[in-house]
C-alpha cells in the first residue's frame, strides 16, 4: 500500500497540503513535513478566492476556529484604484451576474446604464463595501443568499464540481504565518510528524525517481510520494528532476515586489472589506486590511523601476505608519513548471507556479493542487495517466488565470508612463486575442472566456472589461429591438437590496470586535 507521504517546506503550501491530506486519508495516509529553520517562507499571500471556505469545511473547521488566531477579515471584492485614470475605481465582487431575458444584466448596462458605475448598477455589494460593511450581521447572520449556506449538497464538492453552481459573497483575508502556523498544530494534533531541518541533498534512482532527502541533522527521510513546497526554489521537481519551467514574463513583466506589514489601530481606520490594488507608474500597490495591520506591497518590473524606488513610493504611499517597519523585497518567478508532478513528486505551491498576486490566486492554487492530488492519489501501480490528468488540469488552471491577468493591462485605460504604454504593444497570448475580438462584439460568457476550469465565471471578465474602460464595448445590438422594462426592474430591484443592506449591515470592524 503506498502512503508515506514527504512533504519538502513548510510554507502555506506545505502546511495547507499536510493538513488537508490529513484530513481526506486520516492514519491511512503517513505524512512527514521537513521544514528549514534558516529559509524562510515568502512571508505574503494574505487574501484569497471565496472558494477556500472549501478548503476549512473539509477540515471541519469553522470561521470562529481559525480566524481569530489568523487576524482575519472579510474580502468582498477586489478594489481596483487608478488603473483607468487616477481618481477612478471599480470592483471585482463575488456576486452572481444577474440575467434579463437570455442578457447578462451588463449588456443591458451598455445599452441603457442608470449611471456611469456597471459595478454598482449590476451588482449589490460595491455599494455595501464603500459603507465599509460586513456581509454578516451581528447575529453572525449571513446577508440573504439565493442558496442555504448550511445545505448539505454544499458539503463535499471540490472547487472545480462547485463552480458555476452558486457565488458565496465573501473571501478572506488573513496572515499567513499565522495561517501556517494554525494549520501546524491542525497536523501535528492529526499524526504529521514535523522535523525542522534543512534538505541538503535529493537522492534519485537509477530511474530518476526519488529515494530520498538527507537532512542536516535528521538524516535522510524517505516516502513514496514526495511533494516539493520549497516555494520559488523549487528544489525538488525543477532543481533535482531538472523540470523545465514556463516563464510567463513575455506578458507579464512584473518581477518584484516590496512589502510591508504595518501595524494600525483598526478601530480608529476602520476595516474595508475588500483587497485594494492601486496602480502605480510602473505597477501597482495591494492593501489588505487585517485585525490589527494592514499588509501592504508595491509589485513592479524591475525593467521599470529600482527597488529602492519601489519601497521609497511604497513608503510614501503608506506614509508614517510605514516610518519603523522593516520592507520585505521579493523576486517572483512568474510561470510554471512544466509539469508540476513529475515520477514520484509533485510540486504545490510557488514552486508550481505563481502569477503577480493582482486577483489573490497563489492560495488558490494550492488549494486546487491539494484537491487534485487527492482525487489522483497514486498506488502502487503509479498509473501515468493520472500523472498526465493532473498536470493537464493544473496547467490549465494557471494558464487560464494568466490570461486573466493579462487582460487587466491591456484593458487598462491610463497610458500616462512608459509602463502602462508598454502594456498595449506588449505580446499577448494568441488565445486572448482571440477572445478580445469576440468581447468587443458580445460581452464574455461561458463559451466565449478560457474553455478549461480555472476557478474564474464569466462575470469576472465583464468586471475587469468594463472597469478598466480601455476597450471599447458594445451591447448586443439585438437589445436594441428589447423591451427595456424588465431590465429597469432589475437595476431597481438592485438599489433597493442595496438600501435596505447599506442601512441595516454592521460596520466591518464593528462586526469582528465582537467575534474575533
Ligand atoms: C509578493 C507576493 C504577494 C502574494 N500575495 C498573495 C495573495 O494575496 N494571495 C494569495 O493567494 N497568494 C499570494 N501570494 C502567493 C503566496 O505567497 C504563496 O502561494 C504562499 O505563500 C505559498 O508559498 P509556498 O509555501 O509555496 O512557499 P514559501 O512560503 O516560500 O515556503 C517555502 C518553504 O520551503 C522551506 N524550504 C526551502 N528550502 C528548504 C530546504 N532546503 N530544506 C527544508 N525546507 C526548505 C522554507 O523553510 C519554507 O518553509 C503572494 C506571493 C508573493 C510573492
Ligand atoms: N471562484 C472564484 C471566482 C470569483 C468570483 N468573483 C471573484 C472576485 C475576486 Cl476578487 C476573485 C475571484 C472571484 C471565487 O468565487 O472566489
Amino acid at each position: 500500500m503506498l502512503n508515506k507521504v514527504v512533504i519538502v517546506g513548510g510554507g502555506t503550501a506545505g502546511w495547507m497540503t499536510a493538513s488537508y491530506l490529513k484530513a481526506a486519508f486520516g492514519d491511512r495516509i503517513n505524512v512527514t513535513l521537513v521544514e528549514s529553520g534558516h529559509v524562510g517562507a515568502v512571508g505574503v499571500g494574505e487574501a484569497t478566492f471565496s472558494d477556500i471556505r472549501h478548503f476549512f469545511e473539509f477540515l471541519g473547521l469553522k470561521e470562529k476556529d481559525w480566524m481569530p488566531a489568523c487576524n482575519a477579515t472579510y474580502k468582498l471584492a477586489v478594489r481596483f484604484e487608478n488603473w483607468r485614470e487616477k481618481g477612478h475605481y471599480f470592483y471585482h465582487p463575488f456576486e452572481q451576474m444577474r440575467s434579463v431575458n437570455g442578457f447578462p444584466l451588463t449588456d443591458w448596462w451598455l445599452q441603457q446604464g442608470p449611471t456611469d458605475r456597471f459595478d454598482k448598477d449590476c451588482f449589490v455589494m460595491p455599494s455595501v463595501i464603500d459603507a465599509g460593511l460586513s456581509p454578516r450581521r451581528l447575529d453572525g447572520t449571513l446577508i440573504d443568499q439565493p442558496f442555504d449556506e448550511g445545505a448539505d449538497e454544499m458539503q463535499g464538492l471540490t472547487m472545480s464540481e462547485h463552480q458555476g453552481k452558486t457565488q458565496f459573497p465573501y473571501a478572506y483575508q488573513f496572515e499567513a504565518a499565522l495561517l501556517a502556523k494554525y494549520l501546524t498544530k491542525y497536523s501535528v494534533e492529526r499524526g504529521v510528524k514535523h522535523i525542522v531541518d534543512d534538505v541538503q541533498q535529493v537522492n534519485l534512482d537509477d530511474r530518476g525517481w526519488i529515494s530520498g532527502v538527507t537532512t542536516a541533522e535528521h538524516g535522510d527521510i524517505s516516502g513514496d510520494l514526495y511533494i516539493d513546497c520549497t516555494g520559488f526554489r523549487a528544489l525538488l521537481i525543477n532543481k533535482a528532476l531538472d523540470e523545465p519551467f514556463i516563464s510567463y514574463a513575455d506578458t507579464l513583466p512584473n518581477d518584484s515586489a516590496v512589502a510591508l506589514q504595518v501595524p494600525m489601530d483598526m478601530e480608529k481606520r476602520g476595516i474595508m472589506p475588500c483587497t485594494t490594488a492601486t496602480a502605480q507608474d510602473a505597477g501597482w500597490i495591494w492593501t489588505i486590511p487585517l485585525m490589527g495591520r494592514v499588509g501592504t506591497g508595491y509589485v513592479y518590473a524591475k525593467d521599470y523601476l529600482s527597488p529602492e524606488d519601489a519601497e521609497r513610493t511604497l513608503r510614501e504611499f503608506v506614509g508614517p505608519a510605514a516610518a519603523d517597519v522593516n520592507a520585505n523585497h521579493i523576486k517572483m518567478r512568474i510561470g510554471r513548471s512544466r509539469n508540476s508532478w513529475v515520477n514520484n513528486c509533485v510540486a504545490v505551491g510557488l514552486s508550481s507556479g505563481f502569477v503577480e498576486p493582482l486577483e489573490s490566486t497563489g492560495i488558490f492554487f494550492i488549494h486546487h493542487a491539494i484537491e487534485q492530488i487527492a482525487k489522483n492519489f497514486p498506488n502502487e501501480d503509479w498509473n501515468p495517466n493520472q500523472r498526465v490528468l493532473y498536470n493537464r488540469s493544473i496547467a490549465h488552471v494557471m494558464d487560464g488565470i494568466r490570461e486573466f491577468l493579462v487582460l487587466h493591462y491591456v484593458a487598462a485605460k491610463r497610458q500616462d508612463t512608459q509602463y502602462w504604454r508598454d502594456t498595449k504593444t506588449r505580446a499577448i497570448p494568441d488565445s486572448l486575442a482571440e477572445r478580445l475580438e469576440m468581447w468587443k462584439t458580445q460581452v464574455p460568457d461561458s463559451e466565449s472566456i478560457f474553455p478549461y476550469y480555472h476557478g474564474l465565471p464569466a462575470y469576472s471578465y465583464m468586471c475587469v472589461l468594463l472597469g478598466m474602460g480601455g476597450i471599447e464595448m458594445k451591447p448586443s445590438p439585438a437589445l436594441a429591438l428589447s423591451d427595456p422594462a424588465a431590465a429597469e426592474r432589475e437595476f431597481a430591484a438592485i438599489r433597493d437590496k442595496t438600501r435596505r443592506l447599506t442601512e441595516t449591515l454592521p460596520k466591518a470592524y464593528e462586526y469582528f470586535a465582537q467575534h474575533h
